[in-house]
């Protein structure tokens, strides 16, 4: 059975659809693309899958059950905005998570943060959004979870540090985990993904193993979407 699995999975904002039945199956052991344009219900699907929205119809199901106090305690979650109190201290931020969450692995985040030069008494607010982002992404990162849910991890990174972030994905999680990651800068993350999810318009247009759509199509995921998503 996938570790994340949906039925008919839709959700409307008022008259507005954001996703459209979506049906999905995922296995563990593989990083996921969900790749799709703005506006196409990247964030809406990753928010159901955190329980922070509920679906109009159908369900999500992560490790067999639906959204909540279960599920958050084997899914680690990065949002797409930021939420760390700008008052704090990194080493402060590291002992808050360790007591959160049970699987936080600090020596992992302390050795993350070294090679990112951010330091323990690094204060959020006065570090740049970037530096912010890299933060949040390590905290995530540091967690031993099943489920990895990134929503646009790199948006706000240099390239230099995109590289670097994306190694530290490959190698921090655990090959029985999933990692999902929505983008839609899809050059940048390509190499890294097993599986690619293509959404458009809240239904899921295309989903594969990135191998067999280089070999099916005969160009690179990137190439696709932008012929895809062509404007
Ligand atoms: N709170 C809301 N109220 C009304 N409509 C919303 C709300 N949030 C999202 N939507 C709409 O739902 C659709 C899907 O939005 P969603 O944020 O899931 O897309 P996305 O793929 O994550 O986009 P982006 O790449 O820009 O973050 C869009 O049409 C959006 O305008």
């Amino acid at each position: 059975m996938g570790i994340i699995q949906c039925n008919g999975l839709t959700k409307y904002y008022g008259a507005v659809p954001a996703l459209k039945g979506i049906d999905l199956d995922i296995e563990p052991g593989q990083i996921v693309g969900l790749l799709g344009p703005n506006g196409s219900g990247k964030t809406t699907f990753i928010k159901l899958a955190n329980g922070l929205l509920t679906p109009n119809g159908g369900e999500i199901r992560i490790n067999g059950n639906t959204p909540g106090p279960a599920t958050k305690s084997i899914v680690a979650y990065l949002p797409d905005r930021e939420f760390l109190p700008g008052y704090m201290k990194v080493g402060a931020l590291m002992k808050y998570y360790a007591d959160f969450f049970r699987d936080f692995n600090e020596s992992k985040a302390i050795e993350m943060f070294r090679s990112l030069g951010i330091q323990p008494d690094m204060t959020i607010r006065s570090m740049s959004k970037g530096t912010r982002e890299k933060v949040q992404l390590v905290l995530c990162m540091s967690r031993e979870a099943q489920v990895y849910l990134l929503d646009e991890p790199i948006g706000g990174v240099d390239p230099a540090a995109r590289d670097y972030i994306l190694r530290t994905i490959i190698s921090n999680y655990n090959p029985r985990a999933v990692v999902m990651i929505s983008t839609h800068l899809i050059s940048d993350v390509e190499s890294i993904l097993d599986d690619v999810i293509f959404i458009k318009e809240g239904n899921i247009v295309l989903h594969g193993k990135a191998d067999d759509i280089r070999a099916e199509k005969g160009m690179s995921v990137d190439a696709l979407f932008r012929e895809v998503f062509k404007c």
